[in-house]
C-alpha cells in the first residue's frame, strides 16, 4: 500500500499542492483526473520522488515505511516507477539493449514485450532510442520498457499522449497487464476511455483531491461540472 498523507508543495512561493490524501493498492489501477494546471503531473512527480518535487509538508508511506526523504533512485528500487509523457532519447543506444537494460532478460521475452505494444521486434529491436524514432514509437518502446520492469507501482503520465488513436485498445489492454502481473497502476489521463477503465479515479481541482471515488462516478461529474467551472471550487475556498 502506498499512501499519500497531508501533501503539500510550493515551488517559488506558489502553493501547488495544498493537502492531499491517497491511497493505491497493488493489483488495482487508479485514474488522477482534472482540468490543466491543476497538478496532476506534480503529484507523480512527488510519489517517483524527483530532486524538484520535495514536498514541503506531509508524508509518503510505503507499506507503512515512511519513503518522504528517499531520492528517485531509492523508489525506484522500492518498485516505483514513472511512465513520462515524452520519454527521453538517448544516443547509441538500441531498442534491444535499452530493454535489457543490463538484466539477463531472454530474447523472447523482449520480443513479447515488443508485440504486445504494437511493435514488430524485427523492424524495432536494432533500431536506436534516439530521435529518429517517433513519438509515439518511442513511447510504446517506454511501454515496453514498464512491462519488462514489473514495477510495484507505475505513474503513467498521459499513456495515450502522442500515441496513435488506432492504439488506444493497446494501451488499456497494457494498464490491464500490469493489474493482472500485481502492480498498482496510476493512471494521469484526459482521456475519457482510459479513465473508466480505471476502478478508482481522484479528481484534481487547483491542488487538492476535490472529489473521489468509482470512475464512472468521478468521469461523470467530471463531464458535467469541470469543462465549464473555471476553477470555481479553489476561489470559494481561498
Ligand atoms: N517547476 C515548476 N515551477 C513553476 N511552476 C510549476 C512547476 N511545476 C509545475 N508548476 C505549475 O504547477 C501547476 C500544476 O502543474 P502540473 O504540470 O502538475 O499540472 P497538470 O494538472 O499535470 O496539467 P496538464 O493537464 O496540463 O498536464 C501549473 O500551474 C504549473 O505551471
Amino acid at each position: 500500500m502506498l499512501k499519500l498523507e497531508n501533501i503539500k508543495y510550493s515551488k517559488n512561493s506558489n502553493e501547488i499542492i495544498k493537502g492531499i490524501n491517497m491511497e493505491f493498492e497493488e493489483g488495482k489501477i487508479y485514474g488522477i483526473v482534472g482540468n490543466n494546471g491543476v497538478g496532476k503531473s506534480t503529484i507523480g512527480y512527488i510519489i517517483m520522488g524527483l530532486s524538484d518535487y520535495k514536498p514541503n509538508d506531509g508524508r509518503i508511506l510505503l507499506d507503512g515505511e515512511d519513503i518522504t526523504q528517499l531520492d528517485v533512485t531509492q523508489r525506484a528500487k522500492k518498485g516505483i516507477s514513472l511512465l513520462w509523457q515524452e520519454p527521453a532519447r538517448f544516443e547509441g543506444i538500441t531498442v534491444e539493449n535499452y530493454l535489457k537494460l543490463n538484466r539477463k532478460i531472454p530474447r523472447e521475452q523482449i520480443e513479447e514485450a515488443l508485440e504486445f505494444v504494437n511493435l514488430e521486434p524485427n523492424k524495432y529491436l536494432k533500431r536506436f532510442v534516439d530521435k529518429k524514432l517517433s513519438g509515439g514509437e518511442r513511447k510504446k518502446v517506454e511501454l515496453a520498457s514498464c512491462l519488462l520492469l514489473k514495477p510495484r507501482y507505475l505513474i503513467m503520465d498521459e499513456p495515450d499522449s502522442g500515441i496513435d488513436i488506432m492504439s488506444l485498445d493497446m494501451i488499456i489492454k497494457v494498464i490491464n497487464r500490469f493489474k493482472e502481473m500485481g502492480s498498482a497502476v496510476i493512471v494521469i489521463t484526459h482521456r475519457k476511455e482510459i479513465a473508466l477503465s480505471c476502478s478508482y479515479s481522484y479528481l484534481i481541482c487547483a491542488g487538492k483531491v476535490f472529489l473521489e471515488g468509482t470512475s464512472d462516478k468521478i468521469v461523470e461529474y467530471y463531464e458535467k461540472t469541470c469543462d465549464t467551472c473555471g476553477h470555481i471550487n479553489y476561489l470559494e475556498e481561498d
